[in-house]
């Protein structure tokens, strides 16, 4: 019998330019769920030729961080993803802007760089979708916010959302937005792995084991998540059951409201957000270099 290999969703060449953890977990959930065969994924680095090999070995993806055939990869490819650290954004964007041809798609993963300041530091209008994905994408759980460019056509906007719904759940929202969005899902792991660790150490304090303590964590941590989503009622809701009045949750809260645990979290949010806002400024600066350089 003839066996049938369902086409991938998606049949564009897509380069990462930028080899780190956030591409990674990208491509981990484009090739776990087939939407993209390994073959149309290209990843770019800087230098580190020990990651691309790691990255080849573990997917089947092509790297290359030799300079002529990046140029070649990006003047030809129909998405770029531009996933580096935003300290390095300015110089790669500078150096790719000749490259690139019109119609070709740029989806930046960057926190803080606006679809304005990658237009004017490629020195032209190309259609750019800006994202901010987290990294549970690599196991299908990713939450992304994304906002469009004008220049963005309809297939392009789709091809994006196929991309990012791939490995989780999407929000399309007003670029003003995204940094608020940065504070919530795109750091909003960090938040979690951190009270984890605290837990995990606390109930090794207490005298379970380790393994015992991080499988109860784990599971605590899963079945909240789940019950928010499977009950549809609200945490507070949630919350209120498992807290007997007097009893041994309301002591812990009484700890956690000492330590203004409620307003910890909105601050540690709103600092987040602030903080994209400034690497947003910092590149925002080195295009008003540009600018200077062309008026002088
Ligand atoms: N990690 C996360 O949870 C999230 C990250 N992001 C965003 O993703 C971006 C990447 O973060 P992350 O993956 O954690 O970073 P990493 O440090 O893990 O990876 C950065 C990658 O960029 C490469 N790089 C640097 N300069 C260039 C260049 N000029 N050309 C090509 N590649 C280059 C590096 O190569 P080499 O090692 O060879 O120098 C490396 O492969 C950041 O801008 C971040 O804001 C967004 C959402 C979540
Ligand atoms: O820490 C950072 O800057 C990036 C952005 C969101 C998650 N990691």
């Amino acid at each position: 019998m003839c066996q049938q290999t369902a086409k991938p969703l998606i049949q564009d060449q897509i380069v990462f330019h930028g080899a780190g953890s956030m591409s990674e977990a990208i491509v981990r959930g484009l090739i776990a769920r087939s939407v993209v065969h390994a073959d149309h994924i290209v990843m770019l680095n800087r230098s580190n030729s020990e990651r691309l090999a790691e990255l080849r070995s573990r997917y089947g993806v092509t790297g290359s961080n030799d300079p002529a055939q990046k140029d070649d990869y990006l003047a030809s490819a129909p998405i770029i993803v531009l996933a580096m650290k935003p300290k390095d954004a300015a110089a790669a964007l500078r150096a790719l802007g000749p490259i690139l041809k019109d119609n070709q798609l740029i989806v930046s993963v960057i926190a803080g760089l606006s679809i304005r300041t990658i237009q004017g530091l490629l020195g032209r209008k190309q259609p750019v979708v800006r994202t901010m994905p987290n990294t549970s994408s690599s196991i299908g759980l990713g939450a992304t916010g994304i906002a469009f460019s004008k220049e963005v056509s309809e297939e392009q906007r789709r091809l994006s959302l196929n991309i990012f719904e791939a490995v989780g759940i999407t929000a399309v929202i007003d670029e003003e937005r995204m940094e608020t969005l940065t504070g919530i899902s795109g750091s909003g792991p960090a938040y979690i792995y951190y009270m984890m660790e605290a837990m995990i150490a606390a109930g090794i304090r207490g005298g379970l084991t380790k393994e015992q303590s991080a499988e109860l964590t784990i599971q605590t941590v899963l079945g909240a998540a789940r019950m928010v989503q499977q009950t549809g009622e609200e945490p507070a809701a949630l919350r209120k059951k498992v807290t007997s009045p007097g009893g041994s949750t309301q002591a812990a809260l009484e700890v956690l409201d000492k330590g203004n645990f409620f307003e910890t979290i909105i601050a540690a949010v709103s600092r987040c957000a602030e903080r994209s806002r400034e690497m947003g400024a910092a590149l925002d600066q080195e295009l008003a270099k540009d600018k200077e350089t062309e008026e002088s």
